[in-house]
């Protein structure tokens, strides 16, 4: 999971209402700088809008989000995805991910949750929900005791705050859904995707 978290400053997470709309967003999404498309498996349309990403944009490295039970990981494999993220961490879940042949983010909140995966060998997690969690300084508090793992924090991130996560070092990338308003997909304001992906894309690291 490690090179797909150096690709990009932030990870656009996505939720697809209309699968229609998933090839040009996509498209926008990598023409603004951010290859990395996190689409969640929350609505009817997620799985097609993997498929036809995958096979349609090949500039654009897909996974699939929102990965809650052991069976979402082969479907979204099967699906195209060429990695895997989760709000959380079970054991069946983690296995399965594990097996699906594909990186993946597990998702975590506390420092114990933390060495459950650590002891799997596991270095890459998500960090979730990052602002309601304990935000920036929570993240630099786990760094503390934890410094060979890295994470990709997300919920409650916009552009404005971004910096400050990548400001540490722990944090390989940021990940968000401020790329994608719901009112530009319905619309087909692309251009505003793009945009909103450039300037993603400009943030620093340190
Ligand atoms: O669906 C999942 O698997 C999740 O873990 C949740 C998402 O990462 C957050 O909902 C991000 O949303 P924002 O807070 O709007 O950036």
């Amino acid at each position: 999971m490690s090179e797909i978290l150096d690709l990009a400053p932030v990870i656009p997470v996505v939720v697809i209402e209309d699968v229609a709309t998933a090839v040009p967003m996509a498209r926008a999404l990598v023409a603004g700088g951010l290859p990395v498309i996190e689409v969640t498996l929350r609505t009817p349309a997620a799985l097609e809008s993997i498929r036809r990403i995958a096979a349609e944009v090949p500039d654009a490295v897909i996974g699939a989000g929102t990965i809650l039970v052991p069976g979402d990981a082969a479907k979204a494999v099967a699906a195209g995805s060429r990695f895997l993220v989760s709000p959380g961490s079970t054991p069946s879940l983690i296995d399965a991910m594990g097996a699906s042949g594909v990186p993946f983010l597990p998702g975590v909140a506390t420092a114990s949750e933390v060495l459950g995966l650590y002891e799997r060998g596991l270095r890459e997690m998500k960090f979730f929900p990052a602002e309601a969690a304990g935000g920036v300084p929570y993240l630099k508090a786990l760094g503390g005791p934890l410094p060979g793992v890295r994470f990709c924090p997300t919920g409650g991130i916009r552009r404005e705050t971004a910096c400050d996560y990548l400001a540490l070092p722990n944090v390989g990338c940021v990940g968000g859904t401020w790329l994608t308003p719901a009112d530009a997909l319905a619309t087909g304001d692309y251009a505003r995707i793009e945009k909103l992906a450039g300037e993603a894309a400009a943030l620093q690291l340190p």
